[in-house]
């Protein structure tokens, strides 16, 4: 008799791993080939203040439940366009920070490896540099747009270099970005020093401030943005507390004086045309969450970024002509 299948073990895949299924679309596996996939990364052991992001990306699919098939403010039925498809958890080792890094950039690169874009849903900041580093290894140094109440630039914390306020000073420090198109978004609060602002600035980072977005609007900035990055390919990390804590309380380190949800969808949706490669959407943190609020806004969020993301797919398929079109090779 063949034994039964117990349960996954837990000392290889960490218990909060797991579950199906972002806005409900099929797993991977179901699919024969994916354009777009949205993976999880349960991982927040790179946190100065509040853990708990490790928890992020089911707290997003299950907040996901309720997206429909169409977009009406980007024109568009995504999962119509384009295979989508939830790649699951990668499964990181929560007490070795290097090792996770290693694990979440090879899970990247496997993921993307035939031209797959990937949305990543975190987890802690700390993994958009292994992110950054597989979208380089393939594309070159990649523009950078980097929506965040905080830059992430700092040096270490505790002699730590990887941490998830360092990734970008980490990437900078590679070479994985591209320094001449690198903008922070929706920055805001107290820093260490003057010399945080003027560090960032020799890495070749633009700002623009929380307090720009509400002085200068949504169509301005997005315009700004979209001249700086011109046809380079680009990834987009959005850490959740880029919008202010009445919009996403649910996270680990909130600072007042935020972007509105509205403001941050309406920034994103100026971005049709634009080369995008991959995204993340990074820092829930579902234990300081209030009726899903932080959640809906991640998954909205994350539809966006899809639907950006199956237009592109769209147009590339669409430039190469009928036999490689969206659609061609797929079983539905
Ligand atoms: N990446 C996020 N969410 N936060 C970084 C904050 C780093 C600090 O405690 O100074
Ligand atoms: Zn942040
Ligand atoms: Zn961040």
């Amino acid at each position: 008799m063949t034994p039964p299948i117990g349960p996954i073990d837990s000392a290889r895949t960490p218990r909060f791993a797991g579950r199906d299924g972002f806005a409900r679309l099929p797993r991977l596996d179901q699919v024969e080939h994916a354009d777009i996939v949205v993976a999880g990364v349960p991982f927040d052991s790179g946190v100065s203040y509040r853990p708990g992001a490790r928890f992020g990306p089911n707290h997003i699919r299950d907040a996901s439940r309720l997206l429909r098939p169409y977009n009406p403010a980007l024109d568009v039925s995504p999962f119509d366009i384009a295979q989508v498809a939830d790649a699951g958890d990668i499964a990181v080792n929560p007490f070795n920070i290097g090792e996770a890094i290693d694990t979440i950039q090879q899970a990247a690169t496997d993921l993307t490896a035939n031209g797959t874009r990937l949305v990543t849903l975190g987890g802690d900041h700390t993994i958009a540099l292994p992110l950054l580093r597989a979208a380089a290894e393939r594309h070159g140094p990649v523009a950078l747009l980097h929506f965040d109440a905080h830059l992430d630039t700092w040096d270490t914390y505790f002699g730590a270099e990887y941490t998830h306020g360092t990734p970008f000073r980490r990437a900078f420090e590679e070479g994985i970005i591209d320094t001449e198109a690198l903008s922070h978004v929706g920055t805001r609060g107290p820093l260490y020093g003057k010399r945080d602002l003027e560090e960032d600035r020799r890495f070749g980072f633009g700002i623009v401030t929380s307090a720009d977005v509400y002085r200068q609007g949504v169509d301005e900035v997005a315009a700004k943005l979209r001249d700086r990055i011109g046809d380079r390919p680009l990834y987009i990390s959005i850490d959740i507390d880029v919008l202010d804590p009445a919009h996403a309380p649910g996270t680990g380190t909130p600072e007042a004086g935020g972007i509105t949800s509205r403001e941050l969808l309406e920034i994103l949706r100026g971005f049709v045309g634009l080369n995008i490669i991959g995204a993340d959407v990074v820092e829930v943190a579902p234990a300081y969450d209030h009726a899903e609020i932080t959640g809906v806004a991640a998954a909205h969020v994350a539809y966006d970024l899809v639907s950006l993301l199956a237009l592109r797919t769209a147009d590339e398929a669409s430039a190469q002509g009928p036999a490689a079109g969206v659609g061609a090779d797929r079983v539905r």
